[in-house]
């Protein structure tokens, strides 16, 4: 018996942020573990035309819950959707929801963050906000990093007598294991480069190859999450305790690695009516990455806009890879660094666990075989991200061949006039031209005449 999962038997647990990619995750492993729990709280904003109850709905009845319908058909009721927004005061969670919350609730889980790198700081006036930013942030790469360094010291300070812990996971990628592997449902971190590279509308990229590539699994991360949760409220540790959920020193894998396994499985199975060929060049030089991305990047699309412009349609490729770049090169800062995390806490924990409660809330990533686990993304966000259907792979393999052959027409058309302008101003290049012709012409003069002998 997992000792884990009996703990959150008949608990009332809340979430923050269960709309969100982990939060999802969260909700789904708790109900499949612990079927008999009480009930889940979470806190939700009507959100795209959606009220609360609709976005619940719309979760429950996604493939990530299929399981878990048929271990706990009565989910929908264990579920209670509160409204709440946290950027109001008190959440903007009724008088009664709040006390039900403070009556019930036994554990809480906070997942909700807002994690676009660029949104702006808010309690002051904009002109001076953005005077204070850079001052604020220091050293940090984005308003992101630093919010959630502020997050983390209320936490601590607020706690008074409250258990608590927190988990600093890496670069969070689809699923390894659970539900099934390759689940993913955002565009945020790798998931939206895989896109635009097996798209190929991204072939370079500013990143150093043989930096760290600290993706970790969603699963491994909520894995963690509800054993770290066992473990502060049973074991009570004396201070709060952090726990890296990380890869890097344990079990690494490199930018180069993962950027080769991307494209071997796009070979397998290639994404629809690619705009190019799938390539990811990794380079660290900034002049070397600037002329890519005029070259390979802006443009293709010029070209491409230009084209639709012929054919009487509206151009918009060149906006499309104007948010593609500004997108990667907010990513640049960790792809061209190495970081080393301590895993103290984290292994620490693994030794505590019941062999059970190992298997069950597996988050021991040395287990993970990279190469099957980047397959698996790829084929995830092709299946979950663009709902691509593999029955379409012959005709995409189709569409990249023809790609190529235009390739191929393309250079060498553009071969031709650049030799032919170069022929017309210098008189080297015609010696030069001259001379392989006649070199041609004497060679194959050679061969006609030896098999005439031998005839
Ligand atoms: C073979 C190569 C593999 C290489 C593989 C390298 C992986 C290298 C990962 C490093 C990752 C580090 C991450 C660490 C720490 C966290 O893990 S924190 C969680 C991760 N957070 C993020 O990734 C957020 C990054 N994104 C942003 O901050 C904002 O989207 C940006 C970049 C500022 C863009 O803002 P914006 O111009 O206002 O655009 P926005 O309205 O958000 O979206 C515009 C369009 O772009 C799309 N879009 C949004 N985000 C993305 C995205 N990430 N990608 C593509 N499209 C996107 C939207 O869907 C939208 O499309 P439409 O609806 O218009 O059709
Ligand atoms: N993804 C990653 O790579 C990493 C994530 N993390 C952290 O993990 C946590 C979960 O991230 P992830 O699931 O990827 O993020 P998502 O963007 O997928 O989910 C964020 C969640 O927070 C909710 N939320 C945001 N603002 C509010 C608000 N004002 N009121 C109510 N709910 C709100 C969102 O609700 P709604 O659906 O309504 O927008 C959504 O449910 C975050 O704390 C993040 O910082 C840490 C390291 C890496």
């Amino acid at each position: 018996m997992s000792m884990i999962a009996a703990f959150y038997s008949g608990k009332s647990i809340l979430i923050t942020g269960a709309t969100g990619f982990m939060g999802k995750v969260l909700m789904e492993k708790l109900f499949r573990t612990s079927p008999d729990l009480k009930v889940i709280y979470i806190l939700v904003r009507p959100k795209a035309g959606q009220t609360t109850q609709q976005r619940v709905f719309q979760i429950l009845n996604s493939k990530l819950f299929e399981k878990v319908k048929e271990i706990c058909p009565n989910v929908h009721e264990k579920i209670r959707a509160i409204y709440a927004d946290l950027n109001q005061n008190d959440f903007a969670i009724s008088k009664e929801d709040m006390q039900e919350l403070l009556s019930c609730t036994n554990i809480v889980f906070h997942c909700a963050a807002t994690v676009r790198f660029d949104d702006h700081l808010r309690w002051l006036d904009d002109a001076i906000i953005d005077e204070i930013t850079p001052k604020l942030i220091g050293d940090r790469p984005n308003i992101y990093t630093y919010t959630k360094a502020l997050g983390e010291m209320v936490v601590q300070q607020e706690s008074e007598n409250l258990n608590i812990a927190i988990i600093r996971p890496s670069i969070v990628g689809a699923t390894w294991q659970e539900p099934f592997p390759g689940w993913v449902d955002n565009l945020n971190g790798p998931s939206g480069l895989i896109i635009a590279a097996g798209k190929g509308f991204l072939r370079s990229i500013r990143a150093t190859p043989m930096a760290v590539a600290d993706l970790i699994p969603v699963d491994t991360v909520v894995n963690l999450t509800l054993a770290v949760g066992w473990y502060t409220a049973v074991h009570r540790p004396k201070s709060t305790l952090i726990y890296h959920c990380t890869s890097g020193n344990l079990n690494p894998c490199n930018w180069r690695e993962m950027g080769f396994q991307v494209l071997a499985t796009f070979e397998k199975v290639p994404f629809e009516r690619a705009f190019r060929r799938p390539n990811a060049d990794f380079t660290t030089n900034t002049i070397t990455s600037q002329y890519w991305n005029a070259v390979s990047h802006r443009a293709p699309a010029i070209i491409y806009d230009f084209y639709l412009r012929l054919t009487g349609r509206k151009p918009r490729m060149t906006k499309v890879m104007n948010r593609l770049l500004k997108t990667v090169s907010m990513l640049e800062y960790f792809v061209n660094r190495s970081w080393e995390w301590s895993t103290y806490n984290t292994e620490m924990l693994m030794s505590e666990l019941s062999p059970e409660d190992q298997r069950v809330f597996n988050f021991d990533v040395r287990q993970l075989n990279w190469l099957e686990y980047i397959e698996n993304y790829v084929l995830g966000v092709k299946k979950y991200l663009l709902k691509e259907d593999m029955a379409g792979i012959p005709e995409a393999k189709q569409h990249l061949k023809r790609l190529r052959n235009i390739h191929y027409l393309f250079n060498t058309a553009l071969l031709l006039i650049a030799w032919r302008l170069l022929i017309a101003r210098s008189q080297m290049a015609r010696n030069v031209w001259f001379f392989i012709v006649s070199f041609c012409y004497k060679f194959l003069s050679y061969f006609r005449a030896s098999s005439t002998l031998k005839v």
